[in-house]
């Protein structure tokens, strides 16, 4: 079993347990009483620049304990006030120690999109995200057959939110093509193994179409590697560990939102 197959085995468990706490209709209610999600495309994707998707993370299979966040609100604050086009916060519990409280309190406190960024292999979890304020939803290719993919992401687009298609490989970048992702991210961190290798954006992005968005997701230390990932193509990256471990998050932001803006990457970028 891999770790990818362990976390979703218990991702699993714990989602019975909310079905059953939790009936969809009143779920679907929820959701209807929301405000439209916003419209990502457009704030993940800008002319001349690189922009930087900030994460709530407070620990990870790879690194265990990360940083204790009593207060994700203030944290994605922090990151809105330092240029953060958008607010990542995963909501899984027994590896990443998230839940969807988590995305309730960033929700009420940012004006960003805000992505759910969970293992979901499930509509539920989309009525989840949904109902929770979500406006992007994270769905990983590896983790999902390909119909159940395909439903995944019209799922998430037909309640007007946008799905964070994630892969690994070109193969994945095909099947996520398919399924009809407007947004493709490039994780560098393989779930299998948990190896950190910031060279698979440069191998994997040429296969993404021109019109869909590029996030380089993992392995960002700090403005170098978004400096890096801009060179390769990315249109926008997604940070974890290094913000959540740092003691000046807005400044670490605004450092990264800065690299990303450098003028000498304006002619790579055309
Ligand atoms: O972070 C992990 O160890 C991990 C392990 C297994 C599945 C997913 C995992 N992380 C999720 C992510 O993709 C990252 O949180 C995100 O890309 C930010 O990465 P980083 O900046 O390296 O924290």
């Amino acid at each position: 079993m891999t770790v990818l197959d362990d976390i979703v085995a218990g991702v699993r468990e714990d989602l019975a347990a909310r079905e059953a706490a939790t009936p969809l209709g009143e779920l679907k209610e929820r959701a209807a009483r929301r405000e439209s999600a916003l419209q990502c495309v457009a704030r993940l994707k800008v002319a001349d620049a690189v922009t930087v998707i900030a994460e709530v993370k407070r620990s990870s299979p790879s690194k265990g304990a990360l940083a204790s966040i009593s207060d994700p609100a203030a944290l994605a604050a922090e990151y809105e006030k330092g240029g953060a086009v958008a607010i990542s916060v995963l909501t899984e519990q027994r590896r990443f120690n998230g839940s969807l409280d988590d995305l309730d309190a960033v929700r009420a406190r940012v004006d960003v999109p805000v992505l759910r960024k969970d293992f979901v292999v499930s509509p539920y979890q989309v009525w989840e995200a949904r109902a929770h304020g979500a406006d992007l939803v994270l769905l990983i290719v590896a983790a999902l057959e390909q119909t159940v993919l395909e439903s995944l992401v019209e799922r998430v687009h037909s309640l007007g939110m946008t799905a964070l298609v994630e892969v690994h490989d070109t193969e994945e970048v095909a099947r996520a093509v398919d399924a009809g992702a407007r947004v493709i991210g490039v994780n560098a961190r393989d779930l299998r193994s948990l190896e950190v290798d910031r060279t698979t954006f440069s191998r994997v992005a040429p296969a993404i179409p021109s019109d869909v968005v590029k996030v380089a997701e993992s392995g960002v230390r700090g403005p170098h590697d978004v400096m890096d990932y801009a060179r390769a193509g990315a249109d926008t990256v997604l940070v974890g560990e290094a913000l959540v471990t740092d003691d000046a998050p807005r400044q670490s932001v605004a450092d990264l939102v800065a690299a990303g803006a450098h003028p000498s990457l304006r002619a790579v970028r055309q």
